[in-house]
């Protein structure tokens, strides 16, 4: 059995948060690449201390309590993916406490802590080796839509070519969370059904059946508890919380945590900003962007740039064909690939281009990220 006192070569390393929709996808890479072999898995728990660790983690016992501060004291490495009110309970205790392992984390709650660390390593790799050389212990995961848009566009960002930048984002339902996801699938559901008897029959009027839908989708009794109002056949132009200013915190996470990561300091900030929207897509965001660059360099150049700043980036060539097929959440979800398109010059002049990019929210938005960082804090990448 492998517990946080067993003796061991491996590191252990605590798992927070292991079971709910961003740890799920954590573990399966984890899996698929064969990681748990380079650790002793530690399974923690904020409701089932004592129930049996998963399976998939050879000989990993019993889940330990994830309050239960002694135990998480006793670990190198903890990898939460439990939530930012977890994080603000346990993370200010354990450092009090004189804890000094990494904590690697994918709420936002300590992202612009001055001394944490916003990891995306095929972007900033040189910020996390460099945080890690002068004893940073905190390494948190990047706002997903943020993480996406730098791995699609970061041949620009890091060549120092955007002057400033807009993105206008169609945000998956998964960015709220499971119950989202169903609440959603519910709604297209409930919107069906009471269409149903007229889709049957060709002859119906179709103003008919869009009335009928709209009357469902303003129906009191339309489920919409997670998401507030309806997002089946909808948008909802707001997501996170309102600072009050006219902006949406996800909106200025765009800003703020693209320039962390990036390691731009103060004299070298890129503005950038946009609306953050909800669509009915499921897990993977798309984002729209408009990049002032620096110089005027032709598109093929630009493409070329794209391309080569990581091996996960695919430029989709700015046709109907390739576009519809191969930028769209459908064709991006499940896969590291990050395609990027759309790419041309606007009319406002030939430093303005638009690029449209599409990423996997959960996974480069959220699991790799955090996956890598534990390979890299444990010296095998
Ligand atoms: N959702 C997203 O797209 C993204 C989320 N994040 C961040 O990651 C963190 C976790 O988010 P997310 O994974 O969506 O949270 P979930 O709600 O899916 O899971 C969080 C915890 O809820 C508990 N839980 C209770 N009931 C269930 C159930 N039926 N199935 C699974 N788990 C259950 C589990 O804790 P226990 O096992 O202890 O009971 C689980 O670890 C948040 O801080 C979020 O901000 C970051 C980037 C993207
Ligand atoms: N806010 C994101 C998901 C998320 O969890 O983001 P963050 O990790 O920055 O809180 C969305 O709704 O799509």
């Amino acid at each position: 059995m492998t517990s946080a006192a067993s003796i061991s070569p491996l590191p252990s390393v605590g798992f927070v948060g292991w079971r709910g929709m961003v740890g799920s996808v954590l573990m399966q890479r984890l899996q698929d690449e064969g990681d748990f072999r380079l650790f002793n898995p530690v399974f923690f728990s904020t409701s089932n201390a004592g129930g049996p660790a998963p399976s998939f983690a050879e000989g990993a016992g019993k889940l330990e309590n994830a309050y239960d501060l002694e135990t998480l004291a006793k670990l190198p490495i903890i990898v939460t993916a439990q939530g930012g009110a977890y994080t603000s309970e346990v993370h200010p205790k354990l450092r009090d406490a004189g804890w000094d392992g990494l904590w690697i984390d994918a709420a936002s709650t300590l992202r612009m802590e001055p001394e944490s660390i916003i990891v995306l390593d095929p972007v900033n790799r040189g910020v996390i080796d460099a945080g890690l050389a002068r004893g940073v212990k905190d390494f948190i995961g990047g706002n997903c839509t943020v993480s996406c848009m730098l791995m699609g566009l970061g041949g620009l960002f890091r060549n120092g070519l955007v002057e400033w930048g807009t993105s206008m984002t169609y945000q998956a339902a998964s960015g709220g969370g499971a119950r989202h996801m169903r609440e959603l699938l519910n709604q297209f559901g409930a919107l069906h059904s009471s269409v149903l008897t007229h889709l049957d029959d060709p002859a119906s009027a179709i103003l008919e059946i869009d009335r009928a839908v709209l009357a469902q989708q303003r129906n009191p009794e339309l489920d919409a508890s997670q998401f507030g109002v309806p997002l089946a056949g909808s948008v909802i132009p707001w997501i996170d919380a309102d600072l009050g200013n006219g902006q949406s915190r996800e909106e200025w996470k765009a800003g703020a945590e693209t320039n962390k990561i990036l390691g731009t300091g103060n004299g070298g900030r890129i503005p950038f900003d946009g609306l953050c929207v909800r669509i009915g897509a499921m897990r993977s965001h798309s984002q729209a962007l408009t990049l002032k660059l620096t110089e005027d360099l032709p598109v093929a150049e630009i493409e070329r740039l794209i391309a080569a700043d990581n091996e996960w980036v695919k430029v989709v060539p700015n046709t109907k064909d390739a576009t519809v097929t191969e930028l769209t959440p459908v064709a991006a979800t499940g896969s590291l690939e990050i395609p990027v398109g759309r790419i041309r010059k606007l009319e406002m002049g030939p430093e303005y281009i638009s690029a449209f990019t599409v990423g996997d929210q959960l996974l480069w938005g959220a699991a790799e990220p955090l996956r890598r960082m534990l390979l890299i804090s444990t010296g095998n990448l």
